[in-house]
């Protein structure tokens, strides 16, 4: 027996889907009435794991505004890396973004998120699963974001991995720890410019959107924290060429204090210089990014 459905239903559904009579996403949080954030938290006994990175914001305002960098989310899909108890999720609920994906890897936040999941019935979607190992943009359909307040044990590297995917995504409003926030959108010169900023400006247009205090979060963690607001350029490296990136950035910030002939070295030194036209006897953080993508680019002609 066939399992596809009958013409009449694929016909019905189709022409709705096309007819201006769609509904609308729903969007129902305003008159849900939710239990409140640390109920919640105590009913399922989620106290915060160090191991995992937790720091909760429990500030309905502070998760509004960060949920608010996405822009207008109207049509979007938004994944959300780390819900925890759920503070951002519900503020992502709050905008008009089509869907909600969450990626949680702690299972005693499950049931909780399941039980929100309930009040946004097609809208809020759970997913169980070690955020390093899946990749995101599979989740929910384009136009897509990533809002979250990020895991900071593992923020940077779910960040290149983001990045060496970039047009998949429209934006990404991520909160890190202030001193990485900063490294990412460090100019040249800086002592914060490095591998980090090379990659992410490479990619896309980076700015510190939000500053956020300790005491804003449960626990409070030692540092002060920042979003980043990251937005894909248009045009994308290939990943042959991302990786000729990766390549020239960790051999000229892996030993920054070297002058570049001598830390390029493994990948060409000199004549790899002389092509780009870049003085040899100057350090890695004297580069521009665009001087950065040409060597990236002659890294790759020569392998
Ligand atoms: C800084 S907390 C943020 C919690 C919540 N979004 C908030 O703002 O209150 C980071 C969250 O990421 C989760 N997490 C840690 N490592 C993860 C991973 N590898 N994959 C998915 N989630 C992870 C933690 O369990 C925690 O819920």
């Amino acid at each position: 027996m066939s399992s596809r459905p009958p013409a009449s239903f694929s016909a019905t559904f189709s022409a709705a889907r096309s007819s201006k009579c769609v509904p609308p996403p729903r969007r129902p949080s305003t008159d849900v009435s939710l239990p409140s954030l640390r109920d919640t938290i105590q009913a399922h006994g989620l106290d915060a794991k160090k191991s995992l990175g937790q720091h909760f914001l429990l500030d309905p305002g502070i998760c509004a505004r960060i949920a608010a960098l996405g822009g207008d989310l109207t049509g979007r899909s938004v994944v959300e890396i780390g819900p925890g108890p759920g503070g951002l999720t519900r503020a992502l609920l709050d905008t008009p973004a089509s869907r909600v994906d969450v990626v949680e890897i702690d299972e005693r936040a499950w049931p909780l998120l399941d039980e929100l999941a309930t009040y946004y019935p097609d809208r809020l979607h759970v997913v169980r699963q070690d955020a390093l190992k899946l990749d995101a943009a599979t989740l929910a359909p384009a136009p897509r974001q990533i809002i979250a307040n990020l895991p900071y044990n593992v923020a940077t590297p779910l960040l290149v991995g983001w990045l060496r995917q970039a047009s998949q995504w429209e934006r990404l409003s991520l909160m890190f720890q202030l001193e990485v926030a900063e490294r990412i959108c460090a100019a040249p010169g800086s002592s914060a410019y490095g591998r980090l900023a090379v990659l992410s400006q490479w990619c896309a247009s980076c700015s510190v959107a939000l500053r956020i205090p300790p005491a804003a979060f449960s626990p409070p963690p030692k540092v002060h924290s920042a979003v980043a607001v990251i937005i894909p350029h248009a045009e994308q490296p290939s990943p042959q060429l991302f990786r000729a990136m990766e390549q020239v950035t960790a051999a000229a910030f892996g030993q920054r204090r070297k002058m570049l002939r001598s830390s390029l070295k493994s990948i060409g030194g000199e004549r790899l210089l002389e092509q780009a036209e870049i003085e040899p006897t100057r350090r890695a953080e004297t580069l521009s990014v665009a001087e950065f993508a040409r060597l990236a680019e002659l890294n790759l002609a020569s392998r």
